[in-house]
């Protein structure tokens, strides 16, 4: 990953918070892509795979740099794997608004009544990177953090489903973590590890 040019195919201000965290000590600041000019692609694929696929190559596409791309989201058994890739549309989809707190709002009616140790559930983020947007051999990276759907909202940090997810071995939501303590416990903070693990591989074999 080139220290001076990776365009982050992300519109969520808290991903591209975490992002520059993680990347920091590497010397990388990513672009985030609004920066450029790039606006959000349409999700249309049917797993987190494929929509940060298309997200990592629109964004390549449309700027000519390398592409950052993140997919994620909450799978909740209690709902038989939903939202899932669904998560940013959660609301939405259910005619009940849209944005982090309708999508929390609309999280908590759907599991009204569901007991505590039914509530559990698991963040999924997957990541690929593109040297460039016909790439033939993304890096695709994933990985999953475990964690239970609270009743009510707890903290502030974080962002989206943060304040809902109750972490058992922390004893908090994931939204009173530290920023640093998520980036080093999370779905993302690991994909993330995974990734530089696979490019730092790539660039020997080279
Ligand atoms: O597609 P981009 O532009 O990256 O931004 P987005 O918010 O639409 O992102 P996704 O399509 O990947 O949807 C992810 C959803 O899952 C939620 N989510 C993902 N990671 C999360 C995290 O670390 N903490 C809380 N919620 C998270 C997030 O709030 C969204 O509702
Ligand atoms: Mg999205």
């Amino acid at each position: 990953m080139s220290a001076s040019s990776l365009v982050l195919a992300s519109g969520n201000a808290g991903k591209l918070r975490e992002f520059a965290r993680l990347l920091a000590p590497l010397g990388i600041a990513p672009i985030p892509q609004s920066q450029l000019g790039v606006s959000d692609a349409e999700e249309t694929g049917l797993t987190f795979v494929e929509n940060a696929l298309i997200k990592a190559r629109h964004a390549a596409a449309i700027t000519g740099l390398p592409a950052l791309a993140d997919d994620s989201g909450i799978e909740v058994d209690a709902l038989d794997g939903e939202p899932g890739i669904y998560s940013a549309r959660f609301a939405s989809r259910r005619q009940q608004g849209q944005g982090d707190q309708d999508n929390n709002a609309a999280l908590l009616s759907a599991l009204e009544g569901v007991p505590e140790e039914a509530r559990t559930a698991r963040y999924w983020c997957v990541l690929v990177y593109l040297r460039h947007a016909a790439d033939p051999v993304p890096i695709i990276v994933q990985a999953s953090w475990e964690g239970r759907v609270l009743t009510a909202p707890s903290g502030d940090g974080g962002f989206g489903y943060d304040p809902l997810f109750w972490l058992p071995e922390q004893g908090m939501s994931a939204a009173q973590l530290e920023a640093s303590t998520k980036n080093r416990l999370s779905h993302r903070g690991r994909a993330m590890q995974q990734l530089l693990q696979a490019l730092t591989a790539a660039s020997e074999s080279a």
